[in-house]
This record gives C-alpha cells, structure tokens and sequence, in this order.
C-alpha cells in the first residue's frame, strides 16, 4: 500500500490497485489541498469551544454513554482508543488504553479536534461521515504521511431518515483483523442510534402525556382517559370538579373502585359509557370510546364527562334541593297540590314561593290549565284591581280599546299566584273576597258576572296576623286565603341545598349566556354554605350568575366569589368560622346518608352520642 500512496502522490495512476473508496478518498484530500507531508494543527477546538460543541450534542452523548466502554471491553487489552464524533468530524469523546492514546494525540487524534477530510485528508472518520458508510482506514492508506501507523474503523450514526449525527471510531495500531473491528464498529454505532430513538420515543411519550394534560385542561368539559388495565391515567379539572373531587385523588384508581363499574368492563364491556353520580348524587354520565393499536387491540378509553340531563328541559325543573327541610316542604306541597284549597305561603323573601306555588300547580289536576301570577307589591294600588278583574272599553281614561281581561278571567281553569299579598289595598281586598264567594268576576264597568273556576295561591313575606291586628288586612279574607299555610324556610337553615342549588345555577347561567359547562372547586361550597343569605335562594343565584359571568377558566375557584366573599374569608378566621365549617360537614354527612345519624357519624368518623351533642351545640336543623 506504501507503494500505491507514493505513486498516487507522484501523479501516477492507481486506481485499479486501490479500494474505490480510499481512491476516491484520497482525490478528494487532492481536491481539497490537504498536505500529506504535515500533521495539521488547524481545527482544534479550545476547551471552552469543546465544551460548547458537547452541550450541543447532549443526547448523542448520552447515548453513547454506556456504549463506548462496552466496545471498548469488547476489543480486549490490545492498545485501541474508541472515539466519538459528532457529525463535522469534531472528535467529542474518547476512552482507551493510555499508552496508544498519547501515540494519537502526537496526530490530534483527541478530542477537540476536527477529522474531515478537508481538514486530514482520508481517514476513517472523515470519510464514513463524506460517504455515509462504515470504513477502515489502515496504515498507508491514510493520506497524511505521518498518520500511517494508524489502523482505524469507524461507522455512521444515523438518524431515523438515514443522515449522519455523529460517528463511532475504533482506532489502534495497525493489525490484521480488519473484518472483525469494522463489525464491532458498526455494531456500536447501531447501538447509538437505538439508545438515540429510545431517548426519543420517551420525549414523544412525555410530550403526548403532557400535551393530553394540557389539552384536556383546556377542554370545556369532562375529560377522562382510561388504560387497558382499567386504570384512570388522566381526569382533567373540570371532570374531577363534575365529580365533586379532586383529580389527585381519582387519577391512579380502578375505573372499577371509582365508578363501581363491574371489573374487566374495559376487556369485555360492549358499552364502555359509565353512570356515575356526584357527591350530591346527580348523575354524571361519560361517553368513552376505545382507543385501539393497529392490530384493533384495545389501549385504553378516552371520553367527556358531563352532567346529565334529565328528560325534561332545564327550565321545568322546579325546586331544587334535597335538605331535609326542603324535602318536608314540598312533601306538604305535593299533597296539597291534589286538593282544591287555597294555600298561603309564607316565607323570606327568595325563598322560593313562587317556585314553591309553581310546584303545586303542576302536581294539581289543574296542570293543565294556566298558571298566572300577579304581583301586587309591583303594582300601584290604583291598578291591582283592574290587573286583576280586567275592565270593558271606556271604563275608565285610559282604558284600552275593547277593554282587557283581568288575572281572574286568565286564570280559569287555572291557578293564580297573589305575590305579596299583604299589600293588597283594601278596597281590592273586598272585592277579592267577593270573588272568593262567588266564583264569579265582573270586568270594572261591566254589568256582566263571568263564572270562573280558579284554584289561590297567596304569598307574603309578611306577617299577615299582624296586618289583621293594624286592621291593614281583612280578617275574613285571611282566613279564606289560609286554609293551608306553607312556610318556607331560609336558606340559612337548610344549607345542605346549596350543594344542590349551586350546580344548577351554573348549568342555568352558562346555558343563559350560551357558554360551556363550567366546573366548581370543593372549596367554593364551604364559603357558599357558611354564607349568611340575607337574600336568601335569589342572592344564591345571583352570586353564581356573576361568578359564571366573570369566570376566567372552565372551574370556578374560590377566587372568582364575589368580593364580600373575599372580605369574609379574610377575615373570619377564628372560632365561629370553626364551628360553621364543623356544621358544613355535618350537614354534608347527613346529606350523604338521608339523615341517618350513626351512618353519618361514621362518616364524619365520632361517635352517635358525639354527633347528636354537636347537633344540638350548633342548632343544627336537617
Ligand atoms: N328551591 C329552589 N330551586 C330552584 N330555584 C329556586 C329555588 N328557590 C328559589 N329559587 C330561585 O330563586 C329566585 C327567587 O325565587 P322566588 O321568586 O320563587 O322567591 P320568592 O320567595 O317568591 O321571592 P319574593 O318574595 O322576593 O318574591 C328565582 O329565580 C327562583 O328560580
């Protein structure tokens, strides 16, 4: 090979005599002035500059990290250095026997060094990374004179679509075994690349970990993701917030434990749809869809979680809650509601007497009647009476043309809701009773009676016995109008509705201004349920209407309260904030377990005689 070198280099032509690959190798280094004669000190990197140009190649690094040793242990004790180089030829780690490795370093063989071919002419780096291809370069035919004692072998690390990253190197001093070495080069590179993919698959498999938790946090609805084994690998806020939890507490669980769904549904389940209550027992219903590999083997399931509806519209719904306070009101309410007897009701104002006289229309056989509800506190008293029994054209400056049908006339058949009651002028007080009596109306200015048949529901805040006394209400119409009286009580006292209420206010806001479900966090009920509520179910409402106008993300957190809220909660730190919180949760237990005490004793983890004393030490009504 000697010979072929000198002959190369005196112009001569030893093509035919030489590996195609050196040949071309060797013109290149011609092409690109290399000098045979001098080892060139030109591309060596300072330490700081190496420095940079590792930081730069990390992940090559750390995939050839476990693989440079084990070639090298691979090789035996003969005196070899196993090189890396990054994919400028640039030699960025190297390990070996010490005595060869000072040899290379009198040639830069060493890292910091450049080893293309521009640079070195034919080598073994240089020129697997000019070829793309696993070369040994041995003795003569490197094409620097003094690198002749040098026998090396080195491959291509590739990436996926086959373009270099880097090179393997094996270089020692000149010996026979040429086949074997190049293998072992080749195999270290091959090793490289794997660790490389693997090191890549993981950053795939975190971003789309990541990524499917930043994308369900931003869904504006349940999100749920379920793997093959059945076990909840990601439940965004929003879905844990429909479940009345928190997503720490769900996200590692059996499906089976959380949903109590029967064991292997996700082998052998034909509908993976889940039904699933909330803490306040509402149904949640999922709808999953398997997620399968190519071979339709089932992964796992993802989904939405949302509140199901019931059959009827949001608006039929009427009263909302399930204290034990509310259940007894409308028990009263739905047997009243079969009789044809006037009722009145009392209660704070927004407490819900007309969702409450609403309720006993419907349960009545008049349901299917007509509903008319006049406020008479809204009214000047002037025009209550004509409100209520209409008039004919002319009856008055003013009147319509062809005269207007009063309440009475509207309701026939029907009931009719006298809000506010107690302030009820007089005069229209007579003539209401006189209605009463009769089963009659007749229009203001009319001579005319009209039959009707209306069902009363009355309502006050006030104290109509009271307004008797002052003789402000009349007696005998008092005693007609209260056949049945319902009394409601104030949210005060029943604040276990509030987790029943809240939820739907939300629901109710969010399809009001046309926006996507929103979720709550836990933490939002205790200041809700510890709240005072002058305005009682009206102000509840309204605090949710314009915390969901003002939400800033799809859960609504203690921050987004109203700023009283905040005031409060600042504030209210010591005993009383103790004590309503004790009461929140035994409130909470009750609910959860109908009212039954040493369920909810368990619960709340005392003994019976301990939560009846508390009971009694917090007058706690359920
Ligand atoms: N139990 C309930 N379930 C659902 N919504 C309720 C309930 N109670 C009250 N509300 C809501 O609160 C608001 C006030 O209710 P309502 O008008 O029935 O109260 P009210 O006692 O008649 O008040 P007022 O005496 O001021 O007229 C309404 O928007 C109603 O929908």
């Amino acid at each position: 090979m000697e010979n072929h070198w000198k002959r190369f280099i005196n112009g001569e032509s030893v093509e035919s005599e030489v590996t195609p690959s050196i040949y071309r190798s060797w013109q290149r280094s011609i092409d690109y002035n290399v000098d045979y004669s001098l080892v060139s000190n030109q591309d060596i990197l300072s330490s700081p500059s190496l420095n940079k140009r590792r930081e730069a190649q990390e992940s090559l690094i750390r995939a050839s990290e476990p693989v440079l040793p084990y070639i090298f242990s691979l090789l035996g004790s003969t005196n070899y250095t196993v090189l890396l180089g990054d994919n400028d030829g640039y030699i960025i780690e190297a390990i070996g026997d010490a005595p060869f490795m000072s040899k290379a370093q009198k040639v830069n063989l060493s890292p910091g060094a450049s080893w293309r071919e521009e640079v070195r002419g034919t080598n073994a780096i240089g020129t697997a990374l000019s070829d793309n291809a696993p070369i040994s370069v041995f003795g003569w035919e490197h094409f620097v004179q003094d690198n002749n004692f040098l026998a090396c072998w080195a491959a291509p690390i590739q990436n996926s679509l086959g373009a270099p990253l880097g090179v393997l190197d094996i270089s020692g001093e000149v010996s026979l075994d040429r086949q074997k070495i190049l293998t072992i080069a080749m195999m270290g590179a091959s090793m490289i690349e794997k660790n490389l993919r693997l090191s890549e698959l993981e950053n795939q498999l975190k971003f789309y970990q990541e990524g499917a938790k930043l994308a369900s946090s931003l869904l504006q609805q349940g999100f749920i993701a379920i793997d093959h084994n059945g076990i909840i690998t990601n439940i965004n806020p929003l879905g844990a917030a429909l479940l009345g939890r928190k997503a720490e507490t769900i996200v590692g669980q059996l499906a089976a434990d959380v949903f109590s769904t029967p064991k292997g549904w996700m082998l052998n389940g034909h509908s993976l749809d889940l039904q699933i209550k909330d803490r306040s027992g509402k149904d949640v219903s999922s709808h999953l869809k398997r997620v399968v590999n190519e071979a339709g083997q089932s992964l796992g399931a993802v989904g939405t979680l949302q509140v199901s509806k019931t059959p009827s519209s949001l608006s039929d719904t009427l009263w909302i809650g399930q204290s034990q306070l509310s259940q007894r009101t409308l028990a009263r309410a739905s047997k009243v509601a079969s009789t044809h007897s006037s009722v009145l009701i009392h209660g704070e104002s927004g407490t819900g007497k007309e969702i409450i006289a609403r309720t006993i229309h419907q349960l009545s056989p008049r349901c299917d009647g007509p509903f008319v509800a006049l406020n008479c506190a809204s009214l000047p008293p002037s025009l209550i009476e004509s409100e209520l029994f209409g008039y004919v054209e002319g009856a008055f400056t003013g009147a319509r043309r062809g005269g207007k049908p009063g309440k009475f006339e509207l309701a026939n058949k029907g009931t009719i809701f006298l809000d506010e009651i107690g302030d009820m002028p007089l005069n229209v007080q007579v003539a209401l009773l006189r209605v009463l009596q009769e089963k009659e109306v007749s229009r203001i200015g009319d001579t005319k009676a009209l039959k009707i048949d209306v069902r009363i529901l009355a309502a006050t805040h006030k104290d109509l016995s009271a307004l008797v006394s002052a003789e402000l209400f009349r007696l005998d119409l008092y005693y007609r109008l209260k056949v049945v009286t319902l009394e409601l009580p104030p949210l005060r006292d029943r604040p276990e509705d509030i987790l029943d209420l809240v939820p739907y206010f939300i629901r109710k806001a969010c399809e009001a201004f046309d926006s996507p479900a929103l979720g709550i966090e836990e933490e939002v009920y205790t200041h809700l349920s510890t709240h005072h509520w002058p305005g009682n179910v009206r102000e509840l409402e309204n605090c949710i209407e314009s915390m969901v106008a003002m939400a800033e993300g799809p859960i609504l957190t203690v921050a987004d309260l109203p700023d009283e809220f905040q005031m409060v909660a600042v504030e209210s730190e010591p005993e009383p904030l103790l004590d309503q919180q004790t009461k929140h949760a035994i409130l909470y237990a009750l609910t959860q377990t109908k009212g039954k005490i040493a369920p909810a004793a368990k619960i709340l983890g005392v003994g019976r005689n301990t939560l009846y004393r508390k009971i009694k030490e917090l007058d706690i009504k359920f």
